[in-house]
């Protein structure tokens, strides 16, 4: 039986225990001399019955906290492994730390997997969760020295080179040169992919009487009751202003030209799933009335009111130009 164990999810892929019908995709995978040689602890050919066996330890190792060892599915298929096997105390593994707990790490993805940087993923997400979970202090591994896209995958998630070893190879039926690596927590965490840049247009209207225009985020919506400057995100292949005059007619049933948007300055700012980039544009003359379009309140504010409405954090820097500028 599979032990308990809550998947780890990254943007692509899901890390499960494996199971007992992952036994034939993945002797067809690893039996392919292509990926198996680059395993120290694979033979190769690699016995069908091998594939079974291998399932049912990796459940005991897991069931014992001595290894995890996770099945790598992207859309519903397995596409390879990751795992993290513990040091034993004392056990003076290569690269492994001088004190503290370490585990080595070990991955490897099918050859129809390969150029999607799937292992990086894969391998980033479990040691993240092991030094977080397990309270490692440090993860280690090896590469083969001629295995350069290996070595890339351990440097992309953190991991420092830390000298050269021999290491036994069944695949090579011999001990081989290896390169080792290792990192902790704090090389680890710097490791993490930067978070996607969302670029969002966004308008002060300003009537003849020198009042803003905010629009409150309707229930339901992320930061929900706060109020906003009219806009929204860019579309790809579009420029901020074209995507601020389709917004404006979509929200607020306005009609507005190019030219009539001026530039006055950005928010560049950091949420937590997504860096904010927000060009602000200023716009006074527009073609047809104002009217919320899609159930949102709207508030025509004077520049020294704006701080009475609660805005999401990246427009408070703004709100302090505006009023200044006003
Ligand atoms: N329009 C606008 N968006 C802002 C302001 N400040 C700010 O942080 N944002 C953020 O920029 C993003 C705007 O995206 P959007 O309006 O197109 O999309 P949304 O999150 O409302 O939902 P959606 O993705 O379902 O369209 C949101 O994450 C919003 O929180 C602002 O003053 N105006």
């Amino acid at each position: 039986m599979p032990p308990d164990f809550t998947p780890l999810r990254t943007a692509r892929l899901i890390l499960r225990p494996l199971a007992l019908e992952d036994a034939a995709p993945l002797h067809r995978l690893v039996n392919d001399w292509e990926v198996a040689k680059t395993l120290a602890r694979v033979p190769f050919p690699y016995p069908r019955e091998l594939a079974d066996e291998w399932i049912a330890s990796t459940w005991v190792q897991m069931a014992e906290g001595e290894a995890w060892h996770l099945a790598i599915e992207a859309a519903g298929t397995l596409v390879g492994c990751v795992g993290l096997t513990l040091d034993r105390p004392g056990g003076g593994q290569p690269g492994g730390p001088p004190g503290g707990k370490g585990a080595e790490l070990g991955y490897w993805v099918g050859r129809p997997s390969w150029g999607q940087g799937l292992a990086p993923e894969a391998a980033g997400a479990l040691s993240r969760w092991a030094i977080e979970s397990l309270g490692l202090s440090t993860i280690h591994a090896s590469a083969l020295r001629d295995n350069l896209r290996s070595q890339a995958v351990l440097r992309r998630i953190g991991l420092q080179p830390a000298g050269e070893a021999m290491q036994p190879f069944l695949s090579r039926g011999g001990p081989m040169p290896v390169l080792l690596f290792r990192g902790g927590k704090a090389e680890l965490q710097a490791a993490v992919p930067p978070k996607p840049v969302v670029l969002v247009a966004a308008v002060a209207l300003i009537d003849p009487d020198g009042r803003i225009l905010l629009a409150q985020r309707p229930p339901g919506k992320p930061m929900a009751g706060l109020w906003e400057f009219p806009g929204g995100k860019v579309d790809p292949g579009e420029t901020p202003e074209r995507a601020l005059i389709r917004e404006l007619k979509e929200e607020l049933d306005i009609d507005v030209t190019e030219a009539c948007l001026g530039p006055f300055t950005f928010a560049s700012h950091a949420y937590e799933k997504f860096h904010l980039l927000m060009p602000l544009y200023l716009c006074r003359r527009w073609g047809g009335q104002v009217r919320g379009m899609e159930g949102q309140t709207l508030a025509w504010v004077r520049p020294q009111k704006l701080a009475e409405y609660p805005m999401p954090p990246a427009d408070v820097p703004l709100v302090a130009m505006l009023r200044d500028f006003l």
